[in-house]
């Protein structure tokens, strides 16, 4: 007989104490119905600002979410909520309030909104940060995929136009990647994949945001980086990869990568534009001969750069 008990499965599972609560848990707030669901932004000692324009740590694009529409932080402990004047006021517990206490489940208006306060003792908030993480990375490189990189660029772009500051941005793409799929199979591609945006998180600097925005395509958005600068950046990059040989089936192989780099310009002030500039210096350095770095301007000098 074969009772459950001689089961190991079954002893396992039974031995099993279920999931850990992970104790290094934030407080968060976090979008549960309306524009920017799913959103959600880690709250502490830093206030954090919620409203529609982009330089905002929690960002609702909506047009009944004020610019500036409320902040919060955490004093002692305590949670504090301040409306910032908005047109529509921010409510907690569905109460309009000009500033309130807030305790872990309170509901929070914002325009057409509703977010949701998750106290640090509250296991949900792992559960928030682990959906998060899932709907804004890339499952196989766990890179920034392509909805969360955009999100991220229509802010980087906002406070560069506020402050004056160049911005580049590469998109990397691996050469006849097609090739090693059809000769090796799929899960040597995806093994190139994951080294390949190994190396590029490593190549990114602190300020800089590397992500997976398309099947061999990836991308590096660099804040304060000049054209020329970025130029360079991607030449380097671009050298690393050659350089260094992948393992496929244990076997170095050589893997290349082109590489289209623009800047934010006048006449190229939005995402859309600066990503189809980049698209389109990307699309140059294939018909070039693939292995090179392009950018919609070519004569830009990048002498006397250091990498
Ligand atoms: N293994 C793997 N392959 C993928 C993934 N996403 C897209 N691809 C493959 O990437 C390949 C892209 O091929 P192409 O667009 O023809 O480009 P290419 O062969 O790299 O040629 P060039 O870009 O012109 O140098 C296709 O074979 C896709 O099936 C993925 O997640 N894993």
């Amino acid at each position: 007989m074969s009772g459950e008990e001689d089961n190991p499965i079954t002893q396992r599972t039974m031995a099993s104490g279920g999931p850990q609560l992970d104790g290094d848990r934030r407080a968060c707030l976090v979008v549960i119905h309306g524009e920017g669901l799913g959103r959600r932004v880690d709250v502490g000692e830093t206030t954090v600002r919620v409203g529609r324009s982009r330089d905002n740590d929690l960002v609702i694009a909506h047009p009944s979410v004020s610019r500036r529409h409320c902040e919060i932080r955490i004093e002692a402990g305590v949670c504090h909520l301040r409306d910032l004047g908005a047109t529509n006021r921010t409510r907690v517990n569905d109460v309009p309030v000009e500033g309130a206490e807030l305790r872990d489940g309170d509901h929070v208006t914002v325009g057409e909104s509703l977010l949701k306060f998750i106290g640090r003792e509250n296991p949900e908030s792992s559960y928030h940060a682990e959906v998060y993480q899932l709907v804004t990375h890339d499952p196989l490189t766990e890179l920034p995929n392509r909805r969360h990189f955009t999100e991220r660029v229509d802010a980087a772009i906002a406070a560069a136009v506020e402050q004056g500051e160049p911005l580049s941005l590469c998109i990397v793409d691996v050469d006849l990647f097609k090739p090693i799929n059809d000769g090796y199979g799929h899960v040597a591609g995806d093994g190139v994949l994951q080294e390949l945006a190994a190396r590029l998180r490593q190549h990114a600097g602190d300020q800089e945001l590397p992500a997976r925005i398309g099947g061999e395509e990836f991308a590096l958005l660099m804040p304060g980086c000049t054209l020329p600068e970025a130029l360079v950046r991607g030449e380097a990059l671009r050298r690393e990869v050659e350089a260094l040989p992948f393992r496929i089936e244990q076997k170095p192989h050589r893997i290349t990568v082109s590489v289209g780099v623009a800047d934010l310009r006048l006449g190229r002030s939005d995402r859309s534009s600066l990503m189809r500039a980049a698209d389109a210096a990307l699309y140059a350095a294939k018909s070039s001969g693939r292995n090179c770095v392009r950018s919609p301007e070519p004569d830009t000098p990048t002498e006397n750069i250091d990498d």
